[in-house]
């Protein structure tokens, strides 16, 4: 899907339609999932850039999938519907509207010299006002499913989602209630990953101003129509079961999806994974349709190989281990003087991902991906931030570290929280904003003022320390 967009630059105007992956994409011929929803969600971030309101009207086309359940769900879409009308019809979405057109979220690039394509640095995985941004949410919103294989590796349960044109989607169920706070006495890897924060950390991605998550949605699924009876991947096949109704064979905070499903057949499945695929973790639908996240799929690593790089900040995750930084005051020093942290932007993105770790409480990010085209001066990628938003009542400021212990910060970056921190931009009604647009518009965590006021007092803590050292705090503009 990004093969071409990431070839381009992110601030320049958009290319012409036809060298386009993403338009190529939303003009496709493709069916829809669910007949009769109005067309497209208002492009909010996008109009007044050129981007589309609404859907192209070839994507439309064709109805072969039953609706899904009636009940609270059906309901929770049919919300959805009707706020995605209200926006279609020019209301809502003020703030976000207003914050994506500030000057400081539209800052003129010098212009770029044919001869320049491949020397250029990346800063960002696509372009927020690219006029195809918003088809294609609202495509892996309702594409029609054709495949759903397991993708190896790692600890979670996670599908490859395959449309008809081609088109492919990372699948993340959900596990437990959006609710349901993580317990401050677990571990920080034994928490379950959530599939909202893999939607509410795209949304808070763009809002930043960063654009380095690959866009995500929520969307029902049909537990069996769209995964059992469409896999061809059988160890998958095999992991499916009838619950015995009462979701006796799951963890109690999931005991609420299966519950009030005693006269339904409940189909649950727990794929094959290293850690969280047992019947202990099985997923379940309530009673088939289940909640998940959907992310656009990274291009083929055959086509766009990534490196994949250990953050310096990790955590130790073993239970009597302190990791380095944790000891060493001056960790960062070291940093700073080892590869790529010495030279060009690569301290301040790392500082960039913390800042955003630290507004969703994601205490798990031990590593981060780079394109290997763009070499050493590019984006970071912020894949998996599924153990993201798991604690609203209270910060973990040790996500923190690498701004507190490099006093370093991006100007945009600084310039954008200020901005967020005023009430025209507050960030939590800009995020409230942002995620309504999602057709799981319940999907909706609240991050506190006092967790952004935390980020500023940190900058600010650095800034009187750096006066007094005479040191500038920010990187150039970038
Ligand atoms: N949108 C995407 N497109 C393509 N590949 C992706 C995408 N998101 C993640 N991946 C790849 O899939 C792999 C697994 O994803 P992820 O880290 O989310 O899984 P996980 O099981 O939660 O991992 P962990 O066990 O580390 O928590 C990652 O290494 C990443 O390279
Ligand atoms: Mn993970």
């Amino acid at each position: 899907l990004f093969s071409l967009s990431l070839s381009r630059t992110p601030c320049g105007p958009p290319p012409h339609p036809r060298t386009n992956s993403l338009r190529a994409l939303a003009d496709a011929n493709l069916t829809s999932a669910e007949a009769g929803d109005p067309p497209g969600r208002d492009a909010a971030a996008g109009r007044g850039h050129g981007a589309p309101a609404r859907l192209l009207p070839g994507s439309r086309a064709g109805n072969s999938d039953p609706p899904l359940e009636e009940g609270p769900i059906g309901s929770l879409n049919m919300a959805a519907k009707m706020g995605r009308l209200a926006k279609s019809a020019g209301a809502g979405l003020p703030k976000l509207w207003a914050l994506f057109s500030h000057p400081l979220y539209n800052l003129p690039c010098p212009p770029l010299h044919e001869d320049d394509w491949l020397l250029k640095v990346k800063p960002k995985l696509y372009d927020r006002q690219d006029p195809s941004l918003q088809p294609l949410l609202e495509q892996l919103a309702t594409h029609r499913i054709v495949s759903a294989v397991q993708k190896s590796g790692r600890t979670q349960l996670k599908l490859v989602m395959s449309f008809p044109n081609y088109g492919q989607a990372l699948f993340k169920p959900m596990k437990q209630g959006r609710e349901a706070e993580t317990d401050f006495n677990l571990f920080y890897f034994s928490d379950f990953e959530r599939h909202n924060a893999e939607i509410a950390a795209f949304h808070l991605d763009r809002v930043l101003g960063y654009q380095r998550i690959p866009p995500v949605v929520g969307r029902l699924i049909n537990v069996t129509r769209e995964i059992r009876d469409i896999t061809t991947d059988r160890k998958l096949a095999r992991t499916f079961y009838t619950s015995p109704g009462q979701g006796l064979t799951l963890r109690p905070s999931l005991t609420p999806l299966c519950f009030s499903l005693k006269r339904w057949v409940t189909c649950v499945f727990y794929g094959q994974c290293s850690y969280y695929c047992s019947t202990e973790h099985s997923i379940c639908g309530r009673p088939f349709a289940l909640e998940a996240s959907l992310a656009a799929m990274l291009p083929d690593l055959s086509l766009a190989p990534r490196r994949t790089w250990r953050s310096p900040w990790r955590r130790s995750y073993s239970r009597s281990k302190l990791a380095q930084w944790e000891k060493d005051p001056d960790y960062c020093t070291k940093v700073k003087a080892t590869p790529p942290y010495d030279r060009g932007t690569r301290l301040v993105d790392l500082i960039d991902m913390a800042i955003l770790d630290f507004l969703m409480s994601n205490m798990d990010r031990h590593h981060y991906e780079t394109f290997e085209r763009f070499g050493n001066y590019t984006f970071l990628l912020h894949l998996d931030n599924g153990r993201a938003f798991g604690r609203h009542s209270r910060d973990e400021p040790s996500i923190l570290a690498p701004l507190q212990q490099c006093c370093r910060i991006r100007r945009s970056t600084l310039l954008h929280l200020r901005l967020l921190t005023l009430p025209q931009y507050r960030l939590s009604d800009v995020m409230r904003e942002s995620l309504s647009q999602d057709r799981l518009t319940a999907v909706a965590p609240l991050l506190s003022q006092a967790c952004l006021a935390a980020v500023l007092l940190t900058v600010r803590r650095c800034q009187t320390q750096l006066l007094v050292l005479g040191k500038p705090l920010v990187e150039p503009l970038g």
